[in-house]
């Protein structure tokens, strides 16, 4: 089975593309007849060929006509644009899940044809699929759930991980997200029913970084939930019990590590939505221990990093000049401490006493306003970024948002708060007096409802002429005159994927800063001056595959360079170094799965 299991990676990955009649490689195939129906891994539906039908004890279990894989995509396209249709006019939140739900439904029975439709569709499907509606599928998972997907493990299941794992039918994993439910987007605690988050992302992965989906696995690590409304909920389908805390909590997440490197050694953890205590100490505990990377603080650090490069050029300066950039962080959690941490090491580089220098031009500001030195019980995190109150156009400690806009002038306002609406109309029109001929207004928070501000507001209220970023989707603005607000979609969705197949295709024994380095760079590199001009910051997400390419490429070599890069499957250590830079991105090409019908052997 392990070897099928290789088997059928490796032919996946030599398909051809879209409806190619190029033949591909076979797939091993351990069941027969129903059971072979009932598994999304294998399923065709009616796109079963009549020999592959009698070679399978399929006969008499299906229709007899035979649809081809075109028409059972065109098929489903059109049930999906009439259910467009026939919910127009109703409630978003309906809307929203109806689709998920006919996307949930071919993700359960049909893989292959759902991964098709999502890469192919990708713009109308991922907010379905991902961020925002998967957020809303999270507050209602316990009533919308049917069938399991992905593991649950839960502190009742200590001391029998290492057990568990096994139970987990794919032979080879080779990208886990993790999550424990407790900051989920910026819906707070959710516990189980984060499970959402993982398999989203997971999702992402497979359309955009080519990850096979055999080889995916979406855990939720169910320590309990301080959430009393999912406590009280007679549907929570969680332990009702309230969150594991220190070395309780420690000790099952501990233990979860230990079980997956015990089965899969290679395999990537990525940490998603934890709050931000465990965020850090998770992050600091296992990233030299284990190939493992936050996608909140490091996969977000590196998108925004490049959102602020993006931002100097839209500026017509030098790049150089981000050293000088005021910027202004609402919200000193896990993503906005990533983020300034990351800005504060890209300062360094670029200026060789860059650290104090940033220091003095980066503002925190968190609920209780911004962070200076007098701040009681000062998060460690946060310390570096405090500032001497009164020493900067006399704010003080706690000075509101309004008061350190209009006083700094920043040339970016960067929210990772949570809070939907914090950029206020007095906030936006505060930022026109921005030093900046072009100001940046990133509203970062999920889902939409959260977000420091709508697109539409940002262009209101602090001007036509600023560039926008926003964590969810919105529509670009219209502005009159024929002249349009771009809408950038500052999500971590543009480097996690390729961070994930980066590492995997180096086999790299961990996830360095300088791995995560050169995929921000990669994005920010991968807007043309002409788009950059535009107020485009980052690339539509019709490219999303290939850019991950790219990330994935420089990751890669980052990894090479840094000695970490162990090698993958035959592809080792030595051929990954003497790879040119076009080969590498051949290699990684290579690498990735596509969806397509691969004929069906079945071995015993
Ligand atoms: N776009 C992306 O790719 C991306 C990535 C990661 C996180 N996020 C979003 O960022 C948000 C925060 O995530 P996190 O992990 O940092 O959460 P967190 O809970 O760790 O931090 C939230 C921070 O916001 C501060 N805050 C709360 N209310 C505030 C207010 N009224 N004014 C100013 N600050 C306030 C809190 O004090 C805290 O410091 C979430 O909504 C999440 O969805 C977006
Ligand atoms: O999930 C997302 O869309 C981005 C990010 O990881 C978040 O937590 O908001
Ligand atoms: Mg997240």
């Amino acid at each position: 089975m392990w070897n099928a299991a290789r088997f059928a990676a490796s032919s996946l990955t030599r398909s051809t593309r879209r409806f190619s009649t190029a033949i591909p490689g076979p797939c091993i195939v351990h069941k027969r007849g129903a059971d072979i129906l009932h598994d999304p891994w294998f399923n065709k539906d009616t796109g079963f060929p009549l020999t592959e039908r009698d070679r399978l004890g399929l006969r008499g279990l299906l229709p007899p006509r035979v649809i081809s894989f075109e028409q059972q995509y065109a098929r489903f396209m059109e049930s999906y644009r009439s259910l467009e249709k026939n919910t127009k006019g109703q409630p978003e939140g309906v809307v929203a899940l109806a689709k998920w739900r006919i996307l949930n439904r071919l993700h359960d029975r049909n893989e292959t044809l759902y991964y098709r439709v999502l890469i192919d569709n990708i713009q109308d499907f991922a907010p379905v699929i991902y961020t925002p509606t998967v957020g809303l599928v999270c507050q209602n998972y316990s009533g919308l759930f049917r069938r399991p997907r992905g593991m649950y493990f839960s502190a009742k299941d200590k001391g029998e991980m290492m057990s568990m794992i096994y139970n987990w039918p794919a032979h080879q994993v080779d990208m886990i997200v993790l999550t424990d439910g407790s900051r989920i987007l910026g819906l707070g605690d959710l516990g189980v029913q984060g499970i959402g988050i993982p398999i989203g992302k997971l999702d992402m992965y497979v359309a955009a970084a080519g990850i096979n989906p055999q080889r995916i696995l979406p855990v939720m690590l169910d320590v309990g939930t301080n959430n009393q409304k999912l406590l009280e909920d007679r549907l929570y389908l969680g332990l009702r019990q309230r969150r594991l805390e220190g070395e309780e909590y420690i000790s099952i997440v501990d233990e979860f590590m230990e079980a997956v490197h015990t089965r899969w050694p290679k395999a990537i953890v990525q940490f998603e939505d934890f709050q931000m205590k465990w965020a850090f100490e998770t992050l600091q505990r296992y990233r030299k221990r284990f190939c493992t990377f936050n996608d909140d603080i490091q996969g977000t650090a590196g998108v925004a990093l490049a959102g602020l490069l993006g931002a100097v050029r839209a500026q017509g300066r030098p790049l150089a000049d981000f050293v000088k950039q005021k910027i202004v962080v609402v919200g000193a959690g896990s993503a906005g401490l990533g983020v300034l941490n990351m800005a504060v090491q890209a300062v360094a580089r670029m200026a060789g006493n860059g650290e104090a220098a940033a220091k003095y031009h980066f503002f925190l500001i968190d609920k209780d306003g911004l962070v200076t030195k007098e701040r009681k019980n000062l998060d460690p995190m946060a310390a570096p970024f405090a500032k001497e109150p009164g020493a900067i156009d006399g704010l003080m400690e706690g000075a509101s948002l309004v008061e350190v806009v209009k006083k700094v002038k920043p040339h970016v306002l960067l929210g990772l708060s949570g809070v939907g609406g914090v950029f206020s109309q007095e906030v936006l029109q505060a930022m026109r007096e921005s030093d900046s001929a072009k100001p940046a207004i990133f509203a970062m928070s999920n889902p939409t409802m959260n977000a420091e501000c709508t697109a539409e507001d940002a262009f209101k209220h602090a001007g036509e002429n600023i560039v926008f970023g926003s964590g969810s989707p919105f529509d670009n603005v219209v502005l009159g005159n024929g002249k349009v607000g771009h809408v950038n979609q500052a999500n971590n969705m543009y480097l996690f994927p390729g961070i994930g197949l980066g590492a995997l295709l180096a086999g790299a024994r961990l996830i360095s800063d300088g791995m995560l380095q050169a995929a921000s760079e990669c994005l920010a590199s991968y807007i043309t001056d002409e788009d950059i001009r535009k107020g485009i910051l980052y690339p539509s997400i019709h490219s999303i595959r290939h850019l991950t390419v790219e990330v994935g490429a420089a990751v890669l070599r980052a990894a090479v360079a840094e000695e970490l890069a162990e090698g993958h499957c035959e592809v080792g250590p030595r051929e990954l170094m003497n790879m040119s830079k076009e080969e590498t991105l051949e290699y990684v090409t290579r690498n990735m799965w596509f969806p397509v019908y691969s004929p069906l052997v079945h071995e015993k």
